[in-house]
């Protein structure tokens, strides 16, 4: 039964950006039908190579970046940065919007059927490259993801609430399901990489400590884990049932500054999750008002229920001496 499609919606959307939104949806929906159909004609997981950061490019990380640049040519947007893309690619010299995008994140689950997503940043085109991303996520117009999941979804905020649309399989169409999206308040999940325990920072740990210890610890209450390895993911359940998601910077070599990308990772959930009534921060500061050094620069990253940001944000004022391992007595942030 073929059902027939329905025109975007455009409701919420300011004007200057209905045309982007509805390309990147309708890119979107062709991604999600190629992941859908994965194995059958193609290898999605394949090698494809190295990206500017070092990473392990696999072909549904080019297939994405490929897709999304090129449908973007008659759009709006003028300037192109991609996680996949050593430097700006300029698209459309008329366009008055620059883009940054994560086109394909979680590479590590394409073959696992494991939700992956896209992660989009829009800021308004300045004269030069650098001066349109180069800046602080204060300035974004928009900042959102497409999860690629048993449904799939896009979350989106414009400044003014979070919006999440359904796609229709039936119609390959898109509804609006939700115009305010919220972080609930309160949850017990926490999401970290434990195998990175022995090199984070002591405030990390003992958060982590704290929690682990559960009901016989300084908090007195149990906690649960989650740890999908795809932010679009981990996003998508925080939004939906709360709770905190930590990729902190870590002793390992490269991982200084943490792993996920500003431009294009950290900015735009920071955006999305914030307007949903959560915090975002590099552990200790807000992280919007952040201004990235280069494209593909590093953060911290800690976001989720606004209570619990600023719980692990307290714990990096904790004198040493109680974040020690042996520390006890927490009690300070029993909650
Ligand atoms: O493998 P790790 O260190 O746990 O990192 C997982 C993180 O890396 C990422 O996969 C990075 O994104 P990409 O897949 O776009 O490179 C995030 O989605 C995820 O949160
Ligand atoms: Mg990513
Ligand atoms: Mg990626």
């Amino acid at each position: 039964m073929q059902l027939e499609a329905k025109p975007f919606p455009t409701e919420g959307i300011p004007e200057n950006m209905q045309a982007v939104m509805a390309r990147l949806s309708e890119v979107a929906a062709q991604i999600a039908l190629r992941i859908a159909r994965g194995g059958i004609e193609e290898d999605l997981a394949g090698a494809e190579g190295v990206n500017s950061d070092g990473d392990a490019q696999k072909a549904l990380d080019v297939i994405a970046d490929d897709a999304f640049r090129l449908a973007l040519a008659d759009t709006p947007v003028r300037f192109y940065a991609s996680e996949e893309q050593e430097t700006v690619v300029e698209v459309n010299p008329a366009g008055t919007l620059a883009l940054a995008i994560d086109p394909l994140d979680g590479s590590s689950n394409i073959n696992a059927n494991v939700s992956i997503g896209t992660i989009f940043a829009i800021y308004p085109a300045e004269a030069t490259p650098e001066a349109s991303f180069l800046r602080p996520g204060t300035d974004l117009l928009a900042g959102g993801y497409v999860i690629y999941g048993p449904q799939v979804a896009l979350v989106v905020t414009f400044g003014d609430g979070v919006l999440k649309l359904v796609l229709d399989p039936l119609t390959a169409s898109w509804t609006l399901v939700t115009r305010r999206a919220q972080v609930p308040l309160r949850s017990n999940e926490f999401a970290i990489n434990a195998s990175n325990y022995r090199h984070w920072p002591a405030a990390i740990r003992a958060y982590i400590d704290d929690c682990v210890a559960g009901s016989e610890g300084p908090r007195e209450q149990n906690f649960n884990m989650r740890w999908v390895a795809s932010l679009v993911a981990e996003t998508h359940r925080i939004l939906t049932r709360g709770g905190v998601f930590l990729y902190p910077r870590d002793d390992r070599k490269g991982y200084k500054e943490g792993r996920l990308r500003y431009l294009y990772e950290c900015a735009p959930i920071a955006f999305v999750i914030t307007q949903a009534g959560g915090g975002a921060t590099d552990g200790e500061d807000p992280i919007l008002p952040h201004v990235p050094t280069h494209l593909h620069a590093r953060t911290p990253f800690i976001f989720g229920s606004a209570e619990k940001v600023a719980r692990i944000a307290a714990y990096h004022d904790l004198p040493d001496t109680e974040t020690s391992a042996l520390f006890g007595k927490r009690g300070l942030f029993r909650s």
